[in-house]
Order: structure tokens, then sequence, then C-alpha cells
């Protein structure tokens, strides 16, 4: 429980810390703007008690005349004032969410698609984060104001003494405190049924369309409909008892300030009765209570709508513990960008998917010097996605050691790594931009640089807004080598040292491949290349080969050695030339 409040806090204060002179703000305009509403009632009462009195000349009524306009304008232009400075705050405090949230899926980025489905994904960055601004608007700031109020008017009660002052404080306090409570607790469960038909929901959704085709090409497409109409009658009855709770729920708080008007009127009595107020105040009291009740009401609501976004804080806390790396492991002095050439080792290196599964990896032996470039070949299921993840840090070795520069290879950070996989992904922005990616500090110098070293500068330079062209519009007329290669100079804008090649050739016809075979070693001849590949092309380029097969290495050696000792390495090498 205590893990739980602390990451929800931790999710609230990175909003908050980024703009909590705003909330504040906010928070002192709505407390405010309460006391305007008060204030502007009680005048009122005092007006009307007045003038029902039939004063002899309006001069006897003009100073509550005066106040009531004083207080009306001023409680709307503060209700302005107090909607802005909120909006300002939950919005300041959003983006600062949606960059944790950013860092903290970027840094799982390479294992995206294995962590989450697509619906999870859209849950958290559109659900989630979009609905936690609501946590300010409609808990925090009227929390706090309320409270605040609360506190203002029991301070003043308190001080005129007698026991219906203090009846009046515990009737605010138990609608401050035990009420909201109460219905917390009750909202939490309403919310949790909601919550997880909702999520099966959209679970089941994002399943029948990515396996849309499947169930077209089944004949079972009813069948599915029917399913996920289940799920969505399901989710809408959850959804109708919990609207029917709040209902119920919205009825008693209305009913608060009836309480509180009864315990209002013998105060007051007791006030005129004894001299210290004028009789024309009892309706001015008994008026002002409801705005008063209605600002310490809130509370309960606020509290009430809090179950709502516990999921939503959850989800997101998740996200986080999911981070399968830490940069600050063994070794936090090692400094996050290497200075100099890097030298990383594999020793006795093994990997195992569970205790009692066979080995995806075992005893691989590995060295590789700045600039070494080797290939890894193997069947599906051989253990090459396996070795590159435990590479990249992205899973972490059973058994073995992992060096880098002599320190254990947990300090290695993920920035020492770049991939380029079988479909990089390009974003719905300007070449530039996409290019940026790579270093964000990047000039445009250096981005075309980047684009002519891995030869798309004369095919960029001859679009229309040359690298400021979108890549939607320059998406369709690059082919999949080129956008390979787009994904490319990304990389030449890093400074890492070791790029992982994850099958990019897959899907390009053989010119292509050797065209873009050739463009990567030429154009990262400094840095380490791991090339992960079940195809043979290219491999005298190499300085070393490595065959995995379940998770072992069975053959190694240069493209000349393998040719001369392994037979079976001479028979693939031919039959994959062509
Ligand atoms: N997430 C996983 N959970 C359990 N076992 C896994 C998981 N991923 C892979 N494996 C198993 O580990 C072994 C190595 O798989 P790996 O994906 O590394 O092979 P691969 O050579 O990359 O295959 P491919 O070329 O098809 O991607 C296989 O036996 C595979 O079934």
């Amino acid at each position: 429980m205590k893990e739980r409040l602390d990451k929800h806090d931790g999710w609230l204060l990175t909003g908050g810390r980024s703009s909590w002179r705003a909330i504040v703000l906010a928070v002192l305009l709505g407390t405010a703007a309460a006391g305007c509403a008060a204030a502007l009632m009680f005048t009122s009462g005092e007006l009307i008690s007045r003038s029902s009195l039939r004063p002899e000349n309006v001069l006897m009524v003009y100073v509550p005349i005066v106040l009531v306009r004083t207080f009306g304008l001023g409680r709307a232009a503060l209700q302005y004032a107090e909607r802005l400075a909120g909006h300002h705050a939950a919005l300041t405090a959003l983006s600062a969410m949606r960059i944790r949230l950013y860092h903290a899926l970027e840094s799982q980025a390479m294992d995206l698609r294995s962590r989450y489905r697509l619906g999870e994904l859209l849950g958290l960055a559109a659900d989630d984060i979009e609905r936690l601004q609501q946590v300010y608007l409609r808990i925090v700031f009227p929390a706090l104001s309320g409270a605040l109020v609360y506190g203002t008017t029991a301070a003043l009660l308190s001080r005129s003494g007698g026991a219906t002052s203090w009846w009046l404080i515990a009737y605010g306090g138990l609608w401050l405190f035990i009420v909201p409570l109460v219905s917390a607790r009750r909202a939490r469960t309403a919310q949790q049924r909601v919550g997880m038909q909702r999520s099966l929901f959209y679970s089941d959704l994002s399943d029948a369309w990515s396996g849309l085709t499947d169930w077209v090409l089944s004949g079972r497409t009813q069948q599915a409909v029917a399913a996920l109409r289940v799920r969505q009658t399901t989710s809408a009855e959850r959804e109708k008892a919990s609207r029917a709770a709040e209902r119920g729920r919205q009825w008693l708080a209305r009913s608060a300030a009836g309480g509180a008007v009864l315990l209002t009127i013998p105060w007051v009595v007791g006030r005129v009765e004894a001299g210290v107020m004028e009789s024309v105040w009892i309706a001015a009291c008994v008026l002002a209570v409801f705005p008063i009740m209605d600002s310490i009401v809130k509370v309960n609501d606020a509290l009430a709508r809090w179950p709502e976004y516990q999921d939503s804080f959850r989800r997101l806390a998740q996200t986080e513990s999911a981070r399968p790396y830490t940069a600050t492991g063994d070794n936090p002095t090692v400094s996050a960008a290497f200075a100099g050439p890097v030298y990383i080792k594999l020793e006795r290196l093994g990997y195992r998917y569970s205790l009692d599964a066979e080995p995806a990896l075992k005893g691989i032996d590995l060295e590789l010097p700045q600039g070494k470039k080797i290939a890894v070949l193997g069947r599906s299921g051989a253990g090459k996605s396996t070795l590159l993840q435990v590479l990249s840090g992205q899973r972490e070795a059973g058994e073995g050691t992992m060096t880098i520069n002599g320190s254990p290879m947990s300090a290695l950070q993920k920035h020492q790594f770049s991939i380029l996989n079988q479909q990089p992904h390009l974003f719905h922005t300007t070449i530039a931009n996409n290019v940026r990616m790579g270093r964000k500090d990047a000039t445009d110098e250096e981005i075309r640089d980047a684009l002519r070293q891995v030869g798309l500068q004369p095919l960029v330079a001859a679009l229309p807004k040359g690298i400021e062209t979108p890549m939607d519009e320059a998406g369709s007329r690059f082919s999949g080598g080129e956008l390979q290669r787009v994904a490319l100079s990304r990389i030449l804008l890093q400074a890492s040292p070791i790029v992982l090649l994850d099958e990019p050739t897959t899907g390009l016809d053989r010119p292509a491949e050797l065209a873009l075979i050739r463009t990567l070693l030429e154009t990262l001849r400094e840095r380490t290349i791991v090339w992960f590949t079940h195809r043979l092309t290219m491999l005298e380029k190499m300085d070393e080969i490595l065959f995995l097969e379940r998770g072992e290495v069975r053959m190694r050696g240069t493209h000349r050695d393998l040719s001369k000792r392994e037979e079976r390495y001479r028979k693939w090498y031919e039959l994959d030339r062509f």
C-alpha cells in the first residue's frame, strides 16, 4: 500500500513540481472565489432582510447593495481566473507526465512489441495520461480549496464559542473527512469492476483488429463480432451500475447543505439573542451556508473520483517498473558517454527464458574490439534475437560474464548501442526531423551530410522541399532500401560505438540488399558491427562469422577459414549466393 501510494505520489509530483506556482495560485483563487460566493449570499440575505423592514430611504441599504454588486462581480472574475490558472497548471503538469512516460517507454523501445499489446500502449498514452490532467482539475484543486474553506470557517466559528459552533464544526468535518473516505471506498469497488471490463473490451478489440484478416479468411467474422458485442454489453452494464451509485452519492451530497442549515439556525438565533448579531443576519448566515457547504462537499466529489484514476496510476507505475535495464547498475562511476573505443567481452554467457526451459543461449564466448565486424547466423530459433537482446541490455544474462572495457556490462548504457532493424519506424514529420531523431541538436548541414553518406542526398535534393519534405510525401517515392538508409542516417548522427543490425535487408531484392550492405560497411567502418542474419550474403567482408544452433556456437571463423574447413558452410554459401 505504502509503495503504491509512493508511486501515485511520484506521478502526481512529477506534474506538480513543474507547475507548483500555478497550482498554489489556482487553489488560492478557488478559495477566494468560494469566499466571495459566501459573502455574496450573506450580503444578499442582509439586503433582503433590511429591505423587508421598509427602510425610510434607500441610503439605509446602500452599503449592502454595493457589497452585493462587488461580491457578485468578484466571484465571477475569481472563478474565471481560477479556471485559467487551473488549466494552465494541469496542462503544464500533463506535459511533464508525458515526458516521463516517453522516457519510461523509450528505455524499452526495442522491446515494446513483446511487452505490450497495441491496445495497452494506446491506453497508456491516450487514456491514462490524458485522464490524469483531470486529477488536478477535479480532485487536487477542489479538495485543497474545500479544505481551506473549511479551515477558515471552522476558525471563525471556534472564535464565536458555544456548543452550537462546535456542532457546526463537527458537521463540516464529517463532510470533509468521513463521508469522502466512505465514498472513495465504495467508488473504488465500482470503478474496479468497470475498469476491468473496459480493459478486457479494449484488449479483445485490438486483438480482433490485429487478426482481422484471419477472422475474415476463416469465415468467422460474425463470431468475432458477437464475442465483442458481449464484452461491450457487459462493460456498458457495469458502467450503468456505477453511474447509478454516483447519482445516489450526488443526491446525498445535495442534502448536506440542508443539515448545515438546520444547525446554523440555532447558532445564529443564539447569537442574536445574546445581542452579538443583528436579526437581519439570520437570513444572511443561513444563505451563506450554501456556498460554504458546496465547497466542502466538493472534497467528497473529488475523493470519490480518485479510484477512477488509480488504474491509470498503476499502469504508469508498471511501465516504469518494467524498465528492462537500468544504467546505474553495478558500476555507476562509468560515464554515460564513452570517450574512447569500447571493447566488449562475453565469457561463457548463457540465458534461459525460464528455469525449466532449455537454454536459449549456452556458453557463448565473444570478443568485440572497437571496429570489429561480426555476423551471427542461425536458423529460426537458434538464439539470434536472444543474443541481440542480451547484448543490448534488454535481457540480463543468467550465466557467464559480459564486460565492456573491463567493467561489468550493466554499466553500459543503452545509447552505446544503435540498432537497425527490419522495419525502422519513420515518423509523420519531415525527413529532417526523422533523421534528427538520431541526435536532436543536429544541424541541417549535419543532416544533409548524413544523407549524403548513405547515398540519399541526390534523391532528397530533387524533392520540392528537400529535407523539409514531409516523410508521408517522400515515403511513397522511397523504396524499402531507401527507407532503411534514412534510418541509417539517424544512426550516423548518434555517437554509439556499437551498431546491431537486426536483419535490416529483409524484404529487399538482391541488388538493393547488396547496395545497402556496402553502404552499411562503408559508413559504419569505425564502429563495431554485430550483424544478425539468416542470409549468407557478403560474409567475406566480415571479421568473424558465428553460427548459432540451439543457443550454442557450432561454427566460427572468417569466411576463408570456414570455406576451407566446413563443408556445410561451403554448401550454404553457394546456395545463398543467388
Ligand atoms: N519470450 C520468449 N519466451 C520463451 N522462450 C522464448 C522467447 N523468445 C524466444 N524463445 C525461445 O528461445 C529460443 C531462441 O529464440 P530466438 O528468438 O532467440 O531465436 P532466433 O534465432 O532469433 O529466431 P528467429 O530468426 O526466428 O527470430 C527459441 O527456442 C525460442 O523458442
